[in-house]
């Protein structure tokens, strides 16, 4: 799939934008603080609804503007639609072709994409609750249900939790409580066994790639870590019979404490690199490596999922990784897939790659065209 064109009204810094693409390789050169990152965010909230980069809607408002909205044209093999958000105090409004979608479930899916950041090092040596955010971003891009269920789920904890510090407070009936925890952990069982699902189907794409990387030196393995159930446990009964358990044995303990103390909310995952967790003994390169082989995983599993590759946007990472990894995210984007990238120079950006790339410059919130410049901006490189 690729994405025609975007639309960009009171963004951020962009008051007013409309830029065109082209289906291979885009690049976005600017000087820091002009806007490069907040396009990337505007493209990934145009597919996703959500930023990466802040969990406040309200930031995505330009200054003094009431109202933010980003649209984008995308064709796919099966036909071409237009997706908007658009996003003010009241909340956000998510559209198919015109249509407003009462639920983020039926909108996200539309447009894939993969993005790698220079902040997704966090997903290898950051917080459990960055893998968890990263899960379910990812999952709920190949599988709505997914997004609906996690939906539901985080509703009933909202209100479990509200229950039981009530209960701790002030004591009384517990039945509703028991209803909760029922519904807790059907939904809980369903989450688990997609997140399972899909670190199976990472670790699948994952492995080869981070073995390429590192030159056959490296095996990586990804391991989903619930803090109820072994690994192996992992049908319906079993699963629903360990929660009942857990959740029967800890009930005394939740109404003292006034708060849900398990269940998916709180799992995470872990990575291993030839048999060690690389989250804690690996070196920064083998962090850089994990974290660039789920991200080139994930373009694949999404193919595989939904029948095309995801548009990849790759915010300011050249220059992050040594010629050896950028060869091998190079490759895979110039064959596959739409790229999107950000740089402050092309001084680090291999010459084939500029060569056959539609190019922008960002200033202030504005883009300017720079096909024409094209030799004047990679400059001696040319007569190499
Ligand atoms: N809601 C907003 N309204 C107006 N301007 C904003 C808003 N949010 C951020 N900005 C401005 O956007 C600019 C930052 O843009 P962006 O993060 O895209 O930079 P960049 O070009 O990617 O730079 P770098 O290379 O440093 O990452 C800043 O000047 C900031 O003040």
């Amino acid at each position: 799939m690729r994405l025609d064109s975007v639309r960009l009204s009171h963004y951020r810094n962009y008051e007013s934008l409309e830029l065109s693409f082209s289906e291979k390789t885009n690049v976005l050169i600017g000087e820091n603080a002009q806007g490069k990152t907040n396009l990337l965010e505007a493209i990934y909230v145009l597919a996703l609804a959500k930023s990466h980069r802040t969990t406040h809607d309200k930031e995505l408002i330009q200054w003094d503007a009431e109202t933010a909205r980003v649209e984008g044209r995308i064709h796919k093999r099966r036909g071409s639609h237009s997706q908007e958000i658009v996003i003010s105090s009241r909340g956000k409004k998510a559209r198919l072709n015109h249509l407003e979608q009462r639920r983020l479930s039926d909108y996200v899916g539309a447009l894939n994409i993969v993005l790698f950041a220079p902040e997704d090092l966090h997903i290898v040596k950051g917080s459990p609750q960055i893998r968890r955010r990263f899960l379910d971003m990812e999952i709920g891009q190949v599988s709505p249900v997914y997004l609906h269920e996690l939906s539901q789920y985080l509703k009933v904890l909202k209100q479990r939790n509200a229950l039981l510090k009530q209960l701790s407070i002030k004591g009384g009936d517990e039945t509703f409580l028991d209803v909760l925890t029922e519904q807790m952990i059907t939904l809980a069982v369903k989450i688990v066994q997609r997140r399972h699902h899909f670190i199976a189907q990472l670790e699948k794409w994952a492995r080869p790639i981070h073995e390429g990387i590192s030159r056959g030196q490296e095996k990586l393995v990804l391991i989903y870590r619930s803090d109820t159930f072994s690994n192996d446990l992992l049908d319906v009964e079993g699963m629903t019979a360990s929660y009942t358990q857990k959740f029967g044995k800890m009930k005394t303990n939740e109404i003292r404490r006034g708060v849900t103390l398990f269940g998916p909310h709180r799992d995470d995952f872990e990575m291993e690199v030839n048999g060690r967790n690389v989250q804690t003994y690996g070196s920064q390169g083998q962090q850089r490596t994990a974290a660039l082989s789920l991200k080139l995983a994930e373009i694949e599993l999404i193919h595989e999922e939904v029948g095309e590759y995801p548009l990849l946007l790759l915010d300011d990472v050249l220059s992050e990784l040594d010629d050896h990894r950028q060869t091998h995210l190079l490759d895979t984007m110039q064959q596959k897939v739409q790229t999107i990238l950000t740089t402050t120079s092309v001084d680090g950006i291999a010459h084939e790659t500029i060569k056959q790339a539609k190019l922008f410059h960002v200033k202030q919130g504005a883009v300017i065209l720079e096909e024409t410049s094209y030799k004047e901006i990679v400059g001696e490189k040319t007569d190499e």
